[in-house]
């Protein structure tokens, strides 16, 4: 369909120079208006060598804007794709640390850390800190000593929560700019009390530094950290880049961050080309990143910035609309005492007449709600619907988005019991598994292992037809596994009785068996990277599983290069180290992707990951008051009962501490502030959840019964008086 700009878009694309803010509602077209304006501009301000800088966030981002970019540039004649550059922050600033090899502080050969093997490294440094600092970690506790509690929550706080608490601060140091040293130095000689919070993390954060400067490693933050340290030390250097870009554009600039906003400020350069898109509205990433939504909505508030709003939204009917718009006047109106405003004002308009892609219109009331007697009864119900929806044969898409993973879990295993199917949204760790190959793997290094030969069957062959397993374990009844796999006269079928030569499947067995003494023979011919390849083109894989077969392939070879004397046990033996780059490769793998979600099947994702995405129909469940915070007395996440009362909230008070120091400025309700922050946050979190929805929409929660149920979000009460309205309106026009 030809691109008709709607109003407010329209300005956006008149933009020739110069600052400028673009906040928007969701589903105003951010994506497909900076597309279509840096497609605008490449045709007819561009010189050649110049470049449209586009900043956004996700890896799937990227995928969508080239191809964005690409299609208008075609329809123009242009080519596909020049004159831009998409990058996440991290791959610019990757980027920016090659174009000068000569000034890194690390050397030529940097590798990067993932994060799952980061924080294998954090956890156990901190595990040493605790070794040698056990009285100390103990003064922040508040529980009696030897209690049955006090060695629970002291196993917890050492293995789990301590170690997230010092990861999450090192992020945050590097994002300040910090250095481990000094930074250590700064707290050993500050006036804060000895028993503060943030001496640990910055004792391991200056350990974990040097570990990492001795084994060359640089992780994500450091990218940043670094590359942005260039740029401010150098203005040449600045200006050479810089030069590169006649305007840069970031995307999602509600989930900026301080060092991504100066080193935008800097590659802006002096013609100071800047657009930002976003919704404040829809920041929900600030509680576990570095995000800072007042950074964009300051923007926005800059007077030397032009600002142009994107409010239409062809996305939802208006009862859905209408919500939205709600919860934004009820969240003014009820935070209008507190200090923090969780959701600007700025409705969601519809698209005005003739407009050639209006509003979906359906008949009659199509948003509900309810509140269950419990957590049990809820899921079934939701589940239930949520089938019947998919079930309908008309081209609609489900979904059902919940707060955490494990609703989720139960979720699918309601629809599960009811023979429905689902499908994720996002990557899911089991995407990352290449557990067929890792199985052969285990098996080719120890063949001896009657095990690792029944784990093969189970894995490789007996998915389909589960009888292989027991005739295995019948035939490893009688002989040993050696014998099965290499008898001496060879495998034969006469190597087995008659009778059992009989069985059903006895030709499949004897087939898998034929193909796992191949699979051992090619091990002792072909070099282990090669292998891989090769039992990957055996066992057929494909796609996405193919991609990471070839990358551990890879993975093997280079650790061969390293260790050239090592054989296939010991290669074996690294595998979950590998698993951990594996893992980030698949997630890159899956969001470059894209996500497209399947009628017949109901989709399920948490509220975070739904950002950005859309169904039909939405079923958003468990609105409780531990996931959605209102008042002091509801439980924080985030805090910790059996830490000394001023540190309940680690990160909050360790930060309150930083700028006491940095700054000279007392922090006095850290935790209070904190709370404040999650409240508005958790308001955002459902208010993106409502926006998801095109045509029908049910919210949900449950009362307080057993363990795992809870109270109904304060929130959710007003949401379903005024849903409850809606219904009234309908019946009673129905009654006319
Ligand atoms: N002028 C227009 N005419 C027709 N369709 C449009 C127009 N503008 C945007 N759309 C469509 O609206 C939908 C939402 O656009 P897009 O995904 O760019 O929104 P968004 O603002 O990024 O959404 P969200 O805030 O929810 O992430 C897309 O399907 C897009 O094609």
């Amino acid at each position: 369909m030809e691109f008709k700009p709607r109003p407010g878009q329209k300005e956006v694309l008149e933009y020739r120079g110069g600052e400028l803010a673009v906040p928007a509602v969701p589903g105003a077209g951010k994506t497909t208006v900076l597309a279509h304006l840096a497609a605008e501009l490449i045709a007819s301000e561009l010189n050649n060598n110049q470049k449209i800088l586009i900043v956004t966030y996700m890896n799937s981002a990227v995928a969508n804007f080239r191809r964005r970019i690409g299609d208008f540039l075609a329809s123009k004649g242009l080519p596909r794709s020049r004159g831009y550059s998409v990058k996440t922050l991290h791959s610019l600033a990757l980027g920016i640390i090659k174009e000068k090899p000569e000034a890194r502080l690390i050397n030529q050969e940097f590798e990067l850390i993932e994060a799952g093997r980061r924080y294998r490294w954090i956890k156990d440094l901190c595990r040493k800190w605790a070794g040698e600092n056990g009285e100390l970690l103990q003064q922040f506790f508040n529980l009696e000593k030897n209690s049955y509690q006090f060695d629970k929550y002291l196993k917890k706080w050492k293995e789990d929560d301590f170690p997230a608490y010092v990861a999450s601060m090192i992020s945050y140091f590097k994002l300040k700019l910090l250095e481990g040293d000094e930074l250590k130095n700064m707290v050993k000689y500050s006036n804060l009390k000895s028993a503060n919070i943030l001496y640990p993390a910055a004792e391991i954060f200056a350990e974990y530094e040097f570990r990492m400067a001795q084994a060359g490693l640089l992780d994500f933050d450091d990218l940043v950290q670094q590359s942005l340290k260039l740029l401010k030390e150098d203005p040449e250097f600045t200006e050479r880049i810089a030069s590169q870009y006649a305007f840069v554009f970031e995307d999602e600039a509600q989930d900026s961050n301080q060092a991504q906003e100066e080193m935008l400020y800097l590659l802006a350069g002096e013609n100071n080309n800047l657009v930002r898109v976003g919704d404040s509205n829809q920041a929900i990433t600030g509680t576990f990143t570095l995000s800072d939504p007042d950074i964009f909505r300051s923007y926005c508030k800059r007077e030397d910035v032009d600002v142009e709003t994107m409010a239409v939204s062809s996305r939802s009917s208006q009862d859905i609309i209408d919500l939205a718009n709600y919860l934004v006047d009820w969240s003014q109106k009820e935070f209008a005492e507190r200090e923090i405003e969780p959701l600007e004002k700025k409705y969601i308009q519809p698209t005005v007449k003739d407009d050639p892609a209006p509003n979906p219109d359906p008949e009659g009331y199509r948003i509900g709600s309810r509140a269950f007697k419990d957590w049990k009864t809820e899921k079934k119900f939701i589940a239930r619907q949520a089938l019947r929806k998919a079930g309908e044969n008309n081209n609609n898409t489900t979904a059902v988005l919940m707060p955490t993973g494990w609703q989720l879990e139960e979720i699918a295993g309601e629809i599960k019991k009811l023979g429905g199917e689902f499908q994720l949204a996002g990557s899911s760790s089991s995407d990352a598994f290449l557990t067929e190959l890792e199985v052969i793997l285990k098996f080719l290094t120890s063949p001896a292992s009657a095990d690792n030969l029944k784990l093969v069957f189970a894995e490789v062959f007996a998915k389909e037809k589960p009888k292989l397993n027991q005739l295995l374990e019948a035939a490893l009844a009688e002989r040993e596994n050696q014998e099965l796999i290499f008898p001496l006269s060879g495998l034969n079928r006469d190597n087995f009785e008659s009778e059992f030569r009989k069985r059903d499947k006895f030709d499949d067995f004897f087939k898998a068996l034929t193909r796992t003494q191949g699979w051992l023979e090619a091990s002792m011919d072909l070099p282990p990277d090669e292998l891989i390849l090769f039992l990957a083109e055996r066992i057929e894989l494909t796609g996405k599983k193919l991609a990471l077969a070839q990358n551990l392939a890879l993975e093997f070879g280079r650790l061969l290069n390293e260790n050239p004397a090592w054989r296939l046990d010991q290669l074996t033996a690294e595998l979950p180290e590998i698993r951990d780059r594996l893992r980030q490769f698949a997630e890159t793998l899956t969001e470059m992707e894209g996500f497209e979600a399947k009628p017949d099947q109901v989709t399920l994702s948490t509220l975070h990951k739904a950002k950005g995405m859309e169904w039909d129909t939405v079923f958003i469940g468990s609105l409780t008051s531990s996931h959605f915070q209102h008042d002091n007395d509801d439980y924080f996440m985030g805090e910790k009962f059996y830490l000394n009362e001023e540190i309940k909230n680690p990160k909050a008070s360790a930060r309150a501490e930083l700028e006491y120091i940095l700054n000279e400025k007392k922090e006095r309700n850290a935790d209070y502030k904190a709370r404040q922050e999650l409240i508005a946050e958790r308001v955002r979190l459902l208010y993106v959840g409502i926006t998801r929805a095109r045509k029908n929409l049910f919210l949900s929660t449950h009362q307080k019964k057993g363990k795992w149920d809870k109270d109904p979000a304060f929130m959710f009460i007003s949401l379903d008086n005024f849903i409850k309205e809606i219904v009234k309106k309908y019946q009673a026009e129905e009654a006319d």
